[in-house]
Order: C-alpha cells, then structure tokens, then sequence
C-alpha cells in the first residue's frame, strides 16, 4: 500500500552535542490517500517540525519520507521543488499571498510558476467554490482576513495537488470565520480527493479531520477517530498533565 505521504523512522535532531534537540524521535506513520490528518500536541512536540519533513521544506537527520510515491532521500533542492509543485500544496496562517497580485493571479501562481497554462474553467470555478466569484480582480489587501485565506485554498485546489499541507491554516482568523474556512478546506479537499495533514493547536480545528495525531516529546503518543472537539480537548489535557516519559 503506498501511501501520498509516509514517513519512516523519521528522526530530527537540531545542533550537536549536549545541546543537541530530539524534535523527531523516530516518527513512522502513512497519511492514506484522501484522508485529513489533523497534528497536535504540546508547545515543542514537534508538529511543524513533522509538516516540514513531511512536505520536504526539511530534511530528517535520519529515516525515510516518500512524497506522492517518490523517496525524498537523495533528492537535491530543484528535484523537490519540482515535486512539490507537481504533488503538494500549502495553506499557512499567514495566507502568504502575494500583495500586488490580485485573487486570480494569487490562485494560479504556482501554476505558473511551474510553467502550467491554467485550466481556465478550473479557475473560475474554484474560486466560486471558495465565495470570491465577485472579488477576482481585487488584491489581498482589500480582502478580509477570511477571505484571503479562502483565496489560499483556492490556489491550493487550483493545482489539483494531491496532498495539502496545512500549518494552523485557521490560526489568524475569528471564530466563526474560521469554521467557514475549515469546512471549504475539508469538503473541496475531499471533493477532489486531496490528502491533507493539518497542524493545529485547535480542537474545534482538529474536529473537522478524520483523524487526529497526538505528538509528545518527537513521537506519536496517541491517535483518535473520529475526534470531537471534546474528545480532543480531554486527549490534550490528558497529554499535557502526563509526567514527562524518560
Ligand atoms: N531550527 C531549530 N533549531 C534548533 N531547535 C529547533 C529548531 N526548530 C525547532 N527546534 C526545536 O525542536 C522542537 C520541536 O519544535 P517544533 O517547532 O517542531 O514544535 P511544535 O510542536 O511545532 O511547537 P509549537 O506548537 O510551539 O509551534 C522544539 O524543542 C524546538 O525548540
């Protein structure tokens, strides 16, 4: 079974010597195709550090990741780069628009970027998708906060990447805002067929996934199905109460 994203024995150590820091402690785990994955734990487990390795923004100290079937070992810089616009797509907090270009141009970037004529009816209609069929000609900083980040998951489904990493993809938006955008990204995502891996800190965010992983310390301690944003919450408080494994 190959998996859009496996990682195996990943391992991430930072410095050297007595200062050295374990971020990954040896992490093996396969997000299947079509799933949503959503990653907490404590502040320092080591989530963004998983999403980076995992997407190739980093590379492990030791262990395999294999990206849309592909092992990442090996590879030099333009080699992931060009797997990563072919495979993946990325929603972060910060939306990472591109001020002077407008929503339209902003969606189709890594298209054109990777030297792609864009499917001009896909366009439109991921944009209409996303509630922005008004707004193509405006620039982010005329958007809100929501809609911007609507316009990063427009350009994330733009591509039809396969897999989605998505870092607190809700962290900068209000509540009620925030659920909106989690819904777009779950059911567009899944309309498609993306895989996506969400780090989160939000248990109200991580209830729209279909699964949770709970880090602790570099390692996956726990897993949950079907997370409410209850179950969440009690699984965080009850990781976070635990005295620390030597
Ligand atoms: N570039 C770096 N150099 C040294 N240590 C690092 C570096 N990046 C991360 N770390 C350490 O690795 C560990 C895991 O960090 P990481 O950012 O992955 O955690 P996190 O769970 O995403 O934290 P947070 O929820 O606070 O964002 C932490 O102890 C952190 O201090």
């Amino acid at each position: 079974m190959n998996a859009p994203v496996q990682l195996t024995d990943v391992q991430k150590v930072y410095g050297t010597g007595p200062g050295a820091v374990t971020a990954l402690g040896g992490i093996t785990y396969g997000f299947t195709e079509g799933s949503f994955t959503a990653v907490m734990g404590p502040s320092g487990s080591g989530k963004s550090t998983l999403l980076h390795c995992a997407a190739g923004l980093d590379t492990p100290s030791s262990g395999q990741v294999t990206l849309a079937g592909q092992s990442l070992l090996g590879l030099d810089e333009t080699a992931l780069t060009e797997l990563r616009r072919e495979h993946v797509a990325f929603v972060f907090q910060s939306f990472n628009l591109m001020p002077a270009l407008t929503v339209r141009q902003n969606v189709v970037l890594p298209l054109t970027l990777a030297g792609k004529s864009p499917d001009e009816s896909w366009v439109h209609e991921v944009i209409s998708r996303v509630g922005l069929a008004e707004r193509v000609s405006h620039r982010p900083s005329e958007l809100s906060g929501g809609q911007q980040q609507r316009v990063a998951i427009a350009r994330a489904l733009a591509g039809r990447a396969a897999i989605t990493f998505a870092d607190e993809p809700t962290g900068a938006l209000d509540t009620v805002t925030a659920l909106e955008v989690l819904a777009l990204l779950r059911d567009q995502s899944r309309a498609l067929g993306q895989t996506i891996v969400m780090v989160t800190h939000d248990p109200v965010a991580a209830s729209y996934a279909d699964r949770v992983l709970f880090l602790v310390d570099g390692r996956i301690v726990s897993e949950s199905t079907h997370p409410t944003p209850e179950t969440v919450a009690a699984e965080l408080a009850h990781l976070s109460l635990s005295p620390a494994t030597p």
